[in-house]
């Protein structure tokens, strides 16, 4: 926390005329509060747990409409498991999901892209085979509506959307500027353009929501203020609301609209960054003092 406080905090973008995704109603996001904007995604209660281990206790915050939203905590905290269950890869012990409108006690991993959500992954997980290109298209497969058979024989449907896909891979290569190396096989590029790569590849599925797993990890000084640069100019680009965990703390407060801190499991704050990195409790957190009020956690 300490190295946050020469950073430099952006404005909250204004609201933008984003087609309305229905919040869910939750206590936590009243739809009779005029203040409020709507909710992207919520999560009420999440509680889950791996054997005796209590990975999340009780986790419950919402995320608006066009917002950056960091997930941060120490070590252990509790964020991947957040991450992955948004994402569907777990099902939550307790509590609920509400996204596109639609309450999930597990969200569908395998429909993902169709809800309007992307991820990235904190190891890359590139093709290390395919090239720039093949790899952004791999973000348009789970989109396709045309069968295995008609792909492989090349049907109309398959073809036109083959066309299709093609034409977002490359808008998005542009978008990205990774038109010089579009041909390149993505193992023989720097990391920092891999990580774009991956980038690319999540936001040719034309997403509402954006998650990103630690996007600066292992990044030198210059490539992570280069993909901050790219994470705004996306978020304002395609009117994205992006979730993100990353243990960069200068950047999450440069980057973000509200940040929500783990510790433990349990959700300790959920403010600005300016209200965050002042709040006593995520001090004590990071600087790793014990509180009786979180044994039980
Ligand atoms: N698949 C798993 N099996 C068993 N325990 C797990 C599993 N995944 C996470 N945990 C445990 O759940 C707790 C939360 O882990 P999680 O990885 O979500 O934290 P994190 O905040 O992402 O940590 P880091 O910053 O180190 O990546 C930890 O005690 C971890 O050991």
């Amino acid at each position: 926390m300490t190295t946050a406080t020469s950073a430099v905090l952006q404005p909250a973008p204004s609201y933008r005329d984003v087609p309305p995704i229905e919040a869910v109603a939750t206590p936590s996001t009243p739809k009779t509060e005029p203040a409020r904007r709507q909710a992207a995604l919520t999560l009420e209660h999440i509680s889950l747990s791996f054997g005796g281990i209590a990975a999340l206790g009780d986790v419950s915050f919402a995320v608006e409409l066009g917002e950056i939203r960091a997930i941060i905590g120490p070590n252990g905290a509790g964020k991947s498991s957040l991450l992955n269950v948004i994402s569907g890869i777990y099902r939550p012990d307790h509590g609920h999901i509400g996204l596109a409108g639609r309450d999930f006690r597990q969200v569908p991993a395998s429909k993902l892209a169709t809800l309007g959500v992307a991820r990235t992954f904190q190891n890359l997980a590139l093709f290390s085979g395919l090239d720039v290109l093949g790899n952004v298209l791999m973000g348009r497969a789970a989109l396709r509506h045309a069968g295995f058979i008609g792909q492989i024989l090349g049907l109309g449907q398959a073809r036109r959307e083959d066309k299709d896909a093609r034409e977002r891979a490359e808008r998005m290569v542009d978008f990205l500027d990774l038109q010089p190396v579009r041909n390149r096989p993505v193992a023989t590029l720097p990391y920092g353009l891999q990580k774009r790569v991956e980038l690319a590849r999540a936001l040719v599925a034309e997403p509402r929501i954006l998650l990103l797993d630690e996007p600066m990890a292992g990044m030198t000084a210059a490539e992570k203020t280069e993909i901050a640069e790219v994470i705004r100019k996306a978020q304002r680009q395609f009117d994205l609301t992006i979730v993100m965990i990353e243990h960069d703390i200068g950047m999450v407060m440069d980057l973000s609209d509200r940040v929500v801190v783990l510790d433990h499991g349990r959700l300790i704050a959920d403010g600005t960054p300016q209200a965050v990195q002042a709040d006593q409790a995520v001090i004590d957190a990071y600087l790793g003092v014990a509180h009786d009020d979180r044994d039980g956690a």
